[in-house]
């Protein structure tokens, strides 16, 4: 019998006794010697892979937490995980797999931490979906677990402009209205992406692995570092080394990740102004972690929340400033203070939130403007706004930032797919106060609610992005702001009434009243009902399948395993 207080008692199931002769030969084979089999067993779940500036980068930390776990004496495992890089995939038919990759990334760290029976593991990412992915098996492995974010990108250059991976897509929009010329675009496209880490705004990586800090799974200030730095380098190893200590209190994450430590996440989400994503993929992780949490908890949050970082893609400033002015622990002691963050839940170090923030000043340094006083934001109440009506009667999300007056009533102009759409925006035959609606993108119907960052991105490059509506059941970038509202539920491929809607209807998007609406009569839309026929799934086969066949609908976070 293993002794289930042992800092190896779990990998003791495969390496103590006579009968495990055979499973310690294969352990020899590698190098181990007697006296390692007393040791955790910690795995690295490896992101790196030369896909992507987000995980090309990956590898030195993934070095540095092996390293780290020997030094804390462990045994380092290391395992691959496999990445999409959204920058790249956005706008094709590739789009489709990429939050099939957050699946893919949770079931390879659940399968490998179970099926070897690890004591501990250190989860490195970069690309969006990588965060909620790892976090995802590390819920659902309940093993002491460490979240190491690959960090940001630095900021591309030119003429003096800081730019990133989402002014290539807005400079397209640019060059479509003739604001730009093609040189002009040609050298936007050769200097945004200086070198390795993940896209550089308050997009969906920078968010989620800020949350994650606010969540207590990562390590204080080492959600903003720039991936080229040697401080994340030092955290990775840091990380390694607090991980081993976890396992020593046997510290899980499901006694971190808890209702209370989500609400913390989503205040910091609220505050930095960050991704739509954040909303899909914090009720997938509250899913797996077994917490009550609804769509309808992120209007709570917003309420109460406001927006006081100015921070791209609609505010002014990027992650690497963020990490300047004081990074997420400065925007945490200001919401403790203001109440609005729970001090007294438990992070991975051993240490409370309110102990970890004791020595952060209370209000920011007065040489920036990144991080606002509290009591100055830039918006009052947050910027992840659930509308609901019928048009979405289970919630969809809209992001409210960089908007003077989020109301619009206008023609619908309807795409069923999204390359038709960017198609219509770069031929000028979308106006202001047109609603462009955007499905059979959802869970099922993409399937894998693809990110609209080109439309999007267009829209804004053009000068439209404040007069023109778009709706969608897929999602957006974290890179997209607008008059944009996404993950729109039920969604066309089951017969929502996104999938009634018919070019010319009227549809209001009302962020203020939290309304999205057709106004069309009730009775019109249940004839339209009775006649729509659901079309063919666009796949029969392989993973697309799978997901398309499984998926829950996206206000329960397009997650795979919701059988209840
Ligand atoms: C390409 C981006 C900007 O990374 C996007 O995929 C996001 O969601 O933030
Ligand atoms: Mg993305």
């Amino acid at each position: 019998m293993t002794d289930p207080k042992a800092i190896n008692h779990r990998s003791a199931h495969i390496t103590e006794g006579k009968a495990r002769a055979p499973n310690r030969s294969m352990f020899y084979g590698m190098g181990y010697k007697e006296g390692d089999f007393k040791k955790p067993m910690v795995g690295v779940a490896n992101g790196h892979s030369t896909i992507t500036p987000c995980n090309s980068g990956l590898q030195r930390l993934a070095d540095a937490a092996i390293e780290g776990i020997q030094l804390a004496g462990g045994n380092a495992q290391v395992f691959g995980t496999p990445t999409i890089s959204d920058g790249m995939a956005m706008g094709t038919e590739g789009m489709k797999y990429s939050l099939v990759s957050r699946e893919v990334i949770s079931d390879c760290v659940e399968t490998c931490v179970q099926g070897q029976w690890m004591d501990g593991c250190v989860v490195i990412g970069g690309c969006d979906k990588n965060l909620p992915g790892g976090m995802m098996g590390m819920l659902r492995a309940n093993v002491p677990s460490i979240y190491v974010y690959g960090g940001t990108i630095l900021p591309g250059c030119v003429n003096g402009c800081d730019l990133n991976i989402v002014s290539v897509f807005e400079a397209v929009g640019e060059n479509a209205a003739g604001k730009i010329s093609d040189g002009q675009l040609k050298e936007i496209e050769q200097h945004a992406i200086p070198g390795t880490g993940s896209c550089g705004g308050m997009y969906t990586a920078n968010t989620m692995s800020s949350a994650f800090e606010a969540m207590g799974m990562s390590l204080p200030y080492s959600s903003t570092m720039a991936n080229p730095h040697q401080e994340k380098v030092d955290s990775a190893r840091e990380s390694a080394r607090v991980l081993i200590e976890a396992i020593q209190r046997d510290l899980k994450p499901r006694d971190i990740v808890t209702k209370k430590s989500i609400e913390n996440a989503v205040a910091v989400i609220m505050a930095v102004g960050g991704s739509t994503n954040a909303v899909l993929h914090f009720l997938a992780i509250a899913h797996a972690a077994g917490v009550d949490w609804s769509i309808d908890d992120f209007e709570r949050m917003r309420k109460k929340v406001p927006v006081f970082c100015d921070l791209k893609p609609s505010g002014k400033y990027l992650a690497v400033d963020l990490h300047k002015a004081g990074g997420i622990p400065q925007v945490m002691k200001m919401l403790l203070n203001a109440g609005l963050l729970h001090g007294d839940c438990m992070t991975i170090t051993g240490k409370t939130i309110a102990e970890t923030l004791a020595d952060v000043p209370d209000a920011p340094r007065a040489d920036q403007d990144v991080i606002h006083p509290i009591d100055q934001p830039l918006y009052k109440q947050g910027h992840l706004a659930i509308l609901k009506g019928n048009l979405s009667t289970e919630g969809c999300v809209a992001k409210i930032t960089g908007l003077k007056n989020p109301v619009i009533t206008g023609p619908a102009r309807v795409f069923d797919d999204e390359q038709s759409a960017l198609a219509a925006i770069l031929d000028h035959k979308i106006q202001a106060g047109d609603v462009m609606v955007l499905r059979y993108l959802g869970p099922k119907g993409g399937p894998g609610m693809p990110e609209m960052l080109a439309p999007t991105g267009a829209l804004i490059g053009e000068g439209l992005g404040e007069s023109v509506g778009l709706i969608t059941d897929g999602r957006f970038s974290g890179g997209t702001w607008g008059m944009v509202v996404g993950h729109v539920a039920p969604e066309a491929a089951v017969g929502g009434t996104i999938a009634l809607v018919q070019e010319g209807d009227s549809i209001t998007i009302d962020a203020r009243q939290l309304l999205l609406q057709l106004n069309v009569s009730d009775e019109e839309i249940a004839r339209r009902r009775a006649a729509w026929k659901a079309p063919a799934p666009r796949y029969t086969r392989g993973v697309l399948a799978k997901f398309a066949r499984n998926a829950s609908t996206a206000s329960r976070g397009a997650v795979l395993d919701a059988f209840d």
